[in-house]
């Protein structure tokens, strides 16, 4: 655990949230707040606003009105590099990283922890190996990042935030250039991590056997917040979504004990 660790403050305090961009209100006060270890789901159609809320809370977007706190402290209140040190972020749109390796890439997660004349040292280069190890691209970590696929570019982007060993991990859309099986493992594995998560999904089945809580945005608000269990009713899936599907309760395939939803969707639509 890091500095932050003894604060009993939530990890993330949302507090009325507006964010309105040239005359258009993109997030229409937002309330919520996030608990230490929990791994949150955000969930909700096109446009509603996910990528938006997950902008403004790394920082890349400033919030019209409202207020962000993290571990209690205003964001803005936050200097940038000791923000970047305790929060990582995986985004759906991949940057590109000039000629740098999949490893040079991934060293770039312990670049926040160091200073000005720290150089990257044997313990971190044995983290990097592991992480990288850890996402399956152990035989790809000496090719140019750009010469990945779409999905393996997706996994060193998480083996990168690994590396960075944050307290919060916010993840837009990791798993959308991911084929099942790693869409699969890589949320177990940042779910393994036991930090707090906070990672939009498209996947509803998937968000409902990985997440304590779910955040459901519906036109830049949030409509409803609670567990998978109560969350994900066909009712919701009917408002929110617009279609037609069959909720069944079954045991969570991570703990096999709590009752989480299972959505089957009739493959009809409402226009
Ligand atoms: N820079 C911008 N200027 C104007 N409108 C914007 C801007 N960025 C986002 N929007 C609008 O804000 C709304 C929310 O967009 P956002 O990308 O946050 O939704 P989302 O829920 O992440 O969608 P998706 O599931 O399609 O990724 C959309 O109507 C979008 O067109």
């Amino acid at each position: 655990m890091n500095d932050l660790g003894s604060n009993c403050s939530p990890v993330i305090e949302v507090c009325h949230l507006n964010l309105k961009i040239a005359e258009h209100h993109i997030l229409n006060n937002i309330n919520f707040t996030i608990q230490p270890g929990r791994f949150v789901g955000l969930i909700g159609p096109n446009g509603a606003g996910k990528s938006s809320l997950l902008r403004c809370l790394y920082r890349y977007a400033a919030p019209s009105a409202g207020r962000i706190t993290f571990f209690g402290k205003s964001l803005s209140d936050y200097p940038r590099q000791e923000y970047a040190k305790h929060v990582a972020v995986v985004l759906q749109e991949i940057p590109d990283q000039f000629n740098l390796t999949v490893f040079d890439v991934v060293a770039m997660g312990v670049l926040p922890h160091k200073t000005l004349f720290s150089s990257v040292n044997q313990q971190d280069k044995t983290q990097i190996i592991n992480a990288i190890d850890k996402v399956g691209l152990n035989d790809k970590s000496q090719q140019p990042f750009s010469h990945l696929s779409g999905g393996e570019k997706q996994r060193a982007l998480i083996a990168r935030a690994i590396v960075q060993q944050p307290t919060f991990l916010i993840m837009d859309e990791p798993t959308s250039h991911l084929d099942v099986k790693y869409q699969i493992q890589i949320m177990a594995l940042a779910k393994s991590l036991n930090i707090t998560v906070l990672a939009s999904f498209h996947d509803l089945n998937l968000a409902a056997a990985l997440c304590d809580e779910i955040l459901v945005l519906q036109q830049g608000s949030l409509v409803a917040q609670g567990a998978p269990i109560d969350i994900l009713t066909a009712q919701l899936l009917a408002d929110v979504y617009g279609v037609h599907a069959v909720v069944n309760s079954v045991p969570c395939p991570y703990d096999g004990i709590t009752q989480v939803p299972h959505i089957r969707y009739h493959y009809g639509y409402q226009l």
